[in-house]
């Protein structure tokens, strides 16, 4: 590591980096307490307010929160204001893109296994495909529903961090982050870690955009097998419709807030280092930007979280079903995770493509949007291929690939 590399204990740190914009962030100043994500629809403000009182044994923390909401809207924000932020010369040093070479942690061996199996997940879509053929009132008919499962990687050795993070950065498309979790006393640390391609909310001074993802494909190494695959998403009227219920939910809610809210009509494409995925960029004005009770980054991102592309619609009917046919709790996977400064400017991006980490153990987390003209065993394949940024950054995919010849990953 050159010599302009900052001392960065990742333990205590918080990352966000992407090709525009990084924020690296060490230690917590002071937590800002909020109960659940719909509580910050009338918070934001105060919680922001609290940004602006010094803190005394921190004299270097920066005027803004860093942390992350979890998937649950009823569940307890992670908050907080950073002790200090790094500049950006630190920050690039830090996770320079000539890191992304970096070597896997070494001597690491793995025992992996899937919960659920790929046979239960499949079977689990099984289900929810049925639940959307059942007839209900027209509001509330369930539309789409996101289900997601897990691959529990344990280590003989802890597993570090900055190695992964550096790792994550082979993917410019897509935000590395690094969130600290709460952890009961006597636990270990725990973070989420992962390279998330997906922006929920961001916002600098009146103007926001967000950038919903959903439509999936894994990017093929052939050229001309991965040029018909991204045509056939194109032209899929199961995929569109499920990008269109992710757009019409962000615009919905956004409308009222912007003098101009621009949607356009059809998706593009976006793409990582492993998958395809049809994407909207949407961009407002917003009318008030100075009402950081409604406006700020924090109050737009708790106001739009979680999307039909990490939920479903309509939430209500989303939510319980995923309690039931999930069997592993998502905790902050498919949250948000970002920043936001006192006058209410900040970026928020969907907590996807990631593991928990904790010692010696990774939990990987994918999840595909089902709708009514889902297949089971495909949805498999898509949660098969999303987990493989994560694999490659863990260096796991040997282990997989032998794992995945006699087993049910
Ligand atoms: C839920 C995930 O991804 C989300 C679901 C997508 C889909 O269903 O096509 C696409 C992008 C994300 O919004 C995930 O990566 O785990």
């Amino acid at each position: 590591m050159p010599s302009t590399a900052p001392s960065f204990a990742p333990r205590d740190g918080f990352v966000l980096h992407n090709a525009q914009h990084s924020l690296i962030t060490h230690g917590v100043a002071r937590r800002l307490f909020c109960d659940s994500a719909d509580a910050l629809a009338t918070q934001a403000a105060s919680v922001l307010h609290g940004l602006s009182q010094p803190v005394p044994e921190h004299p270097q923390a920066p005027g803004l929160l860093v942390g992350g909401l979890p998937f649950r809207r009823d569940a307890a924000c992670h908050l907080f204001q950073p002790a200090r932020q790094l500049t950006q010369a630190q920050a690039q040093a830090l996770l320079t893109p000539g890191y992304a070479n970096t070597p896997a942690q070494e001597g690491l061996q793995w025992q992996l296994q899937a919960q659920p199996s790929r046979t239960a997940y499949a079977q689990a879509v099984a289900r929810a495909v049925q639940q959307l053929h059942s007839p209900s009132s027209p509001d509330t008919t369930l539309q789409k529903v996101v289900l997601a499962r897990s691959l529990l990687a344990e280590s003989n050795q802890p597993i570090a961090l900055l190695p992964l993070l550096q790792r994550l950065r082979h993917d410019a498309s897509s935000t590395t982050y690094l969130l600290p979790l709460p952890v009961d006393a006597n636990h270990p640390p725990a973070h989420l870690i992962g390279a998330s391609p997906e922006l929920l909310l961001a916002r600098h001074g009146r103007q926001i955009a967000s950038h919903p993802l959903a439509g999936s494909v894994r990017r093929h190494p052939d050229a001309s097998t991965d040029a018909a695959q991204v045509q056939a998403m194109q032209d899929s009227a199961k995929e569109q419709h499920e990008h269109r219920l992710v757009v019409e939910a962000i615009a919905d809610l956004l409308a009222p807030l912007c003098r101009h809210l621009h949607v356009p009509t059809q998706p593009g494409l976006h793409a990582t280092a492993s998958m395809w995925h049809l994407g909207t960029r949407i961009e407002g004005e917003l009318r008030e930007p100075d009402a950081l009770d409604r406006s700020s980054s924090l109050a737009l991102a708790a106001l739009l979280h979680p999307t039909p592309a990490v939920c479903g619609t309509p939430r209500d009917r989303a939510y319980p079903l995923i309690d039931t046919l999930e069997p592993v709790a998502r905790g902050f996977f498919t949250g948000a995770v970002g920043w936001c400064d006192s006058q209410g400017n900040g970026a928020w991006y969907v907590a996807i493509r990631c593991a928990q980490v904790q010692g010696h153990t990774a939990r990987l987390f994918a999840g595909a949007g089902i709708v009514a003209d889902s297949i089971p065993a495909q949805e498999a394949a898509e949660t098969r291929a999303k987990f493989n940024a994560m694999l490659h950054s863990l260096d796991l995919q040997p282990t997989v690939a032998a794992l995945e010849r006699d087993t049910d990953l």
